[in-house]
């Protein structure tokens, strides 16, 4: 039986959009193991209700995947997911899915699949490598396709850095969450990204957390998505009033996320009664920069 680790992530991280992301202390759990006959699927804790048990789950998916491209199957998979990443909110839950599917398997026919052929497997699944890169490799990982290769940079998350993510009781699909988007951009708005990013970059690896504020800006798809999420922009302004360094949009939402190094109490709490102000239920929750990605937890040799 293989048993997977796989963390959390907050993928775009502002202006990254599409390619920066950074893996958290939340972990989802991977159980896999050949059985004689049929396909068996288990699912515990968050999404227990929704997630599919039949082939159409994306853990099965992505080992049918990795069987079919090394030419090797069980006769049977019994699989089982322990999930703790809320479903559809911005954290990384269909990553770690994926992620965790593709190890597992991997795994369970010898491991002939190096981590770089994994990560270009997860990214053409998502679409995206910015969740997949840190849930596979850990820390903040900046990601760049090159056709359907991906270049990944890896810096670890600068000591003290905390993270407040506000998740609220309602899910938003990344589907429906990209639909809000333009198909073009204005040279304006690129620019703006593009310098954004780079000072996010140079904040992450410098351990300077002032310039954040300004790294962490975006107009490629927070101000369409806002729409989506009541309170969204005054949550930002109360969370950066009470201390927050910088404040986000987790991946494509709902959760927000406020980057800080104190004043961690204060900022969850204005975070909370914000979105409450505005109609919005929440959980707010420390999480912690994880510098570590998917672990394999066990394994026993077919
Ligand atoms: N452990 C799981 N097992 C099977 N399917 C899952 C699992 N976790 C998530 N999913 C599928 O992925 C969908 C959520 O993916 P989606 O990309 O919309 O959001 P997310 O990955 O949680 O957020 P984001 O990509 O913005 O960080 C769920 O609705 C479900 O279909
Ligand atoms: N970069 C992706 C992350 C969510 O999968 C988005 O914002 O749509």
């Amino acid at each position: 039986m293989i048993r997977v680790q796989v963390p959390a992530t907050t993928a775009n991280m502002g202006p990254g959009f599409d390619c920066v992301g950074m893996a958290l202390k939340l972990y989802n759990f991977v159980e896999m193991e050949a059985i004689e006959q049929g396909v068996v699927i288990d699912v515990e804790g968050d999404g227990a209700d929704k997630i599919p048990r039949d082939k159409s789950n994306i853990v099965y998916l992505a080992a049918e995947r990795v069987f079919k491209i090394v030419d090797r199957k069980p006769a049977g998979l019994r699989i089982k997911l322990t999930n703790n990443i809320p479903l559809a909110r911005g954290l990384g839950s269909s990553a770690a899915a994926t992620v965790g599917g593709l190890i597992a398997a991997n795994m369970l026919v010898g491991s002939p699949l190096s981590e770089k052929e994994l990560l270009n497997e997860a990214t053409a699944i998502e679409g995206h490598p910015d969740n997949v890169a840190p849930a596979l490799l850990g820390g903040i990982v900046v990601s760049a396709k090159e056709d359907d290769d991906i270049k990944t940079v890896k810096i670890q998350p600068p000591a003290g850095m905390k993270c407040v993510v506000a998740i609220p009781d309602f899910q938003l699909s990344t589907k429906a969450a990209r639909e809000v988007l333009p198909q073009n951009v204005s040279m304006e708005d690129a620019v703006f990204n593009l310098s954004r990013t780079a000072i996010l970059v140079a904040a992450l690896m410098r351990g300077d957390f002032d310039l954040l504020s300004i790294g962490l800006d975006d107009r490629l798809h927070q101000p369409y998505r806002a729409n989506l999420i009541p309170g969204m922009k005054k949550v930002f302004a109360a969370a950066r009033l009470a201390g927050a360094k910088g404040v986000a949009l987790s991946g494509a939402g709902p959760t927000l996320i406020g980057f800080c190094d104190e004043n961690i109490g204060l900022i969850a709490k204005v975070m909370k009664d914000t979105f409450a102000a505005n109609g919005v239920r929440c959980r707010v929750v420390e999480l912690e920069p994880n510098p570590v990605g998917a672990t394999a937890l066990e394994k026993i040799s077919l």
